[in-house]
């Protein structure tokens, strides 16, 4: 190693211990490697005629938040934006591989260099872990020729980021750069800084403080950094893969995105996975001719259609069947998919920027073998996570204040409405497993409880440390919300079908929910296992003193079983059992 390259070893950790700012750490790590490659290209053939144009720091460990910072060499200014990230393509190598890859990017050749130092490969163009023909595209319309790429990571730890050197020289397509002779001491640099930076999770330091709008009101310091991401991301066309809690405010950020991209005042379409059955998820998505099958009396376009031009949030993506993330996949790589049933014009095409949200670890999913890999990596090109609620309470009082007022202004209210500093101190100390949907029903119900104790809307209001407490006290129990949030996503369901029955001979009316009470019945009878420990259970005692529960029981069961001969389909073994048991003598 040479004096300068020794000395920017030595300066690098005092820097990196120092650094109060993710780009304070990232500028001290660009340096060290611009110096490491700059004189390695100065004793090669080259020595003269390459440059290196950029460096570019990208954190992004287990999917859960990202940095991305870069320097221009040769103006030493900032990079903004994400319009410099590699390709998730090269991400999903180097994080599989745990390797540094070097690209030759006009002749679309890529070495990878292993960590064991023995193996360097060359790959075809089309080998995984090549960037596609648009993102070499765009690296050579900014006149990147060579790039090499470096995993971040601590010793022994996972892959946490990467560091990507982008270098100018025309006349050596189809050479090698110098990587053979800097690739090791670029990888003590990416693992020095993998030490510093992955762990310390340091912030970005923001010129403008994010600024909270109609579609993210709160943008306390908790989220302030998600919120800086997002407004590089929200431009892009990249798909967004937001992962949080329930309750914690996915759809919105979807929202909030789409707001803040050029597609905005364009569709914006949101697809909850939950509420569609496996076998319907192709049709959701893609559409269906009328007689694709039995119900579809009328064409439907599908989400992808009516997202087109716009943005698609796809919520609960892990509840994607294998065959619907086949189909999303092909949608994703070729932006064609087929509708249902369309035997004659064939493939389609839409323009729709994609969203993901879920609430799993996609990861395990892909372990398991019940997400495919390759569409994890496709979706999984700018992750971001949304935290639990209680862990960014600093901004509590704030969505409590700005619910409240919102709460206040639906119901016409005049003056403002806030929290008496002991009601707003107790919400602070709750738990909040639901999250800011929760949060939300707390507001509400302590707003109900107010009002009603008092004549009228008039007036400043103040809710009082009693509300909330009884507020909460209804709460005390997550599972009601989680119940409605299921009732709800099943009307969203019914009202599905129904659409689709629409004009057909076999149309869905409202009574056919009464099936519902059915149901219930049936599922206390599969679970006490007991007709009258079932009604007991529900509360209906004066059914079984007169002892009309089993004509009762018949009665809502046969509805259960209309419902189940108009839907048709498979029907759960559970309740199966239960029809099967009400028919014997
Ligand atoms: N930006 C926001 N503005 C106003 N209310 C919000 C916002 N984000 C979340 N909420 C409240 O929290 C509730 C849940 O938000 P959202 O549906 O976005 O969460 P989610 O994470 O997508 O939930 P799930 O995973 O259960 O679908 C909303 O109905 C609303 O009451």
């Amino acid at each position: 190693m040479t004096a300068s390259r020794d000395e920017s070893f030595i300066s690098l950790v005092p820097r990196l211990v120092s650094a109060t700012y993710f780009d304070e750490a990232a500028t001290a790590v660009l340096q060290a490697v611009f110096t490491c490659v700059e004189e390695a290209l100065a004793d090669s053939p080259f020595a003269g005629r390459a440059r290196i144009l950029r460096g570019v720091v990208h954190l992004r460990p287990e999917d859960s938040y990202q940095r991305l910072f870069g320097v221009d060499r040769l103006s030493g200014a900032r990079i903004e934006g994400t319009g410099y990230l590699t390709s998730g393509s090269v991400w999903s190598w180097i994080e599989k591989h745990r390797c540094s890859v070097s690209i030759d990017v006009q002749r679309a050749a890529l070495r990878s260099w292993m960590p064991d130092g023995a193996m360097a490969h060359r790959h075809p163009p089309e080998a995984a872990g090549m960037p596609g023909d648009a993102t070499r595209e765009r690296m050579l319309g900014r006149d990147a020729t060579h790039v090499h790429v470096v995993p971040l990571r601590a010793p022994g730890g996972s892959v946490d980021g990467m560091i990507t050197i982008e270098v100018s020289c025309r006349g050596a397509v189809g050479l090698d750069l110098p990587w053979a002779e800097c690739h090791e001491e670029l990888a003590i640099l990416a693992s020095i800084a993998g030490a510093f930076i992955a762990a310390r999770a340091l912030p970005l330091r923001s010129d403008e403080p994010a600024s909270p709008d109609e579609f993210l009101p709160v943008v306390g310091q908790s989220t302030a950094h998600l919120v800086e991401l997002l407004r590089a991301f929200a431009p892009r066309d990249d798909t967004i893969l937001i992962t949080g809690p329930t309750g914690a405010g996915k759809s919105r950020l979807a929202r909030w995105c789409h707001e803040h991209s050029q597609r905005r005042g364009q569709p914006f379409e949101s697809l909850d996975l939950l509420g569609v059955p496996e076998d319907l998820q192709m049709a959701e998505l893609f559409g269906w001719k009328r007689g694709a099958f039995t119900g579809a009396v009328k064409d439907n376009p599908g989400a992808v259609a009516r997202a087109a031009k716009g943005t698609l949030f796809l919520d609960e993506i892990d509840k994607l069947s294998l065959k619907a993330q086949a189909g999303l996949l092909r949608f994703i790589e070729e932006r064609a998919y087929r509708m249902l049933g369309d035997d004659g014009a064939g493939e389609r095409r839409a323009d729709a920027r994609l969203l993901v949200g879920t609430n799993a670890d996609l990861r395990a999913a892909v372990r398991a073998g019940r997400f495919r890999e390759d569409l994890y990596y496709r979706i999984n090109v700018l992750p971001v996570r949304l935290l639990p609620l209680a862990e960014r309470l600093d901004e509590l009082p704030r969505w409590a204040d700005y619910m409240l007022n919102r709460r206040h202004q639906e119901a016409d209210g005049t003056g403002t409405a806030r929290f008496e500093p002991e009601a707003m101190k107790l919400l602070v100390s709750a738990p909040w497993p639901g999250n800011l949907r929760q949060l939300d029903n707390i507001v509400r119900r302590a707003y109900a409880l107010h009002l009603a104790g008092q004549s009228g809307l008039g007036g400043d209001l103040v809710i009082q440390r009693r509300h909330v407490e009884r507020a909460l006290t209804f709460d005390s129990d997550a599972e009601p919300s989680a119940l409605t949030k299921l009732l709800w996503r099943a009307a969203l369901s019914f009202v599905n079908e129904a659409e689709r029955r629409r004009g057909g001979s076999a149309p869905l009316p409202l009574e056919l929910t009464d099936a519902f009470r059915g149901m219930v019945l049936g599922a206390a009878v599969q679970r006490t296992g007991n007709r009258d420990d079932a009604f007991t259970l529900l509360g209906q005692e004066m059914l079984l003193k007169n002892r009309n529960h089993h004509r009762t029981l018949r009665r809502e069961l046969s509805r259960v079983r209309e419902v189940l001969d108009l839907l048709g389909g498979e029907v759960e073994p559970d309740l199966l059992a239960v029809l099967d048991a009400d028919k014997e003598p």
